[in-house]
């Protein structure tokens, strides 16, 4: 077998990561949801003023929820490669990958809002606020806070019910 040069195995290394990227658009319909979502982002961004700043953050969020997905398809084949049976640890980590994907999808929606909202909103409706300014931005701490608090509570409940 002849020997790769180190230039043919980078670029084996890249055809196999495609493929990754690939299969996992062909067999996951969220990640199919996740390039259209992308995809309009990026129209919109094209015809909008938006910041340096701005498009690094759009970009940003864009490849966290898709590296999330790719990561939660991988964790889905593993779990399946090991069983196909009903294991609370196959759930667990099925369960896990998916909250990290929900997680990074939220996180984009918000970027979202934040980077298009103002560019969108009709200037006159943006004047709601002594500033100006959408001070709607400052209501995402509180509502982060209570996602936290209020997910924190839950699962506070669920390990005192299940070591009692
Ligand atoms: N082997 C298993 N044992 C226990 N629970 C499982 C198992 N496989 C799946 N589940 C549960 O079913 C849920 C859905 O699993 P599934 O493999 O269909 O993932 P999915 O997110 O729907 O994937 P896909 O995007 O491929 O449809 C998991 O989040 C998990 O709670």
């Amino acid at each position: 077998m002849t020997q790769l040069s180190g230039i043919q195995k980078l670029l084996k290394s890249f055809s196999y990561a495609i493929e990754g990227m690939m299969h996992t658009l062909n067999t996951q319909r969220n990640m199919r949801i996740h390039f259209g979502v992308a995809f309009l982002a990026m129209i919109l961004a094209l015809f909008l003023d938006l910041s340096k700043t701005e498009i690094i953050l759009l970009f940003f969020s864009i490849v966290l929820v898709v590296a999330a997905e790719l990561f939660n398809t991988a964790i889905e084949a593993v779990v399946d490669l090991v069983t196909r049976d009903y294991h609370p640890l196959a759930k667990t980590a099925k369960d896990v990958a998916a909250a990290a994907v929900l997680l990074t999808a939220g996180h984009a929606v918000i970027v979202g809002f934040f980077v298009f909202a103002d560019k969108i909103v009709p200037l006159h409706l943006r004047h709601w606020d002594a500033t100006g300014g959408m001070a709607v931005y400052v209501a995402f701490i509180p509502l982060g806070l209570l996602v936290l608090l209020l997910i924190s509570w839950r699962a506070y409940l669920r390990f005192k019910r299940n070591h009692t």
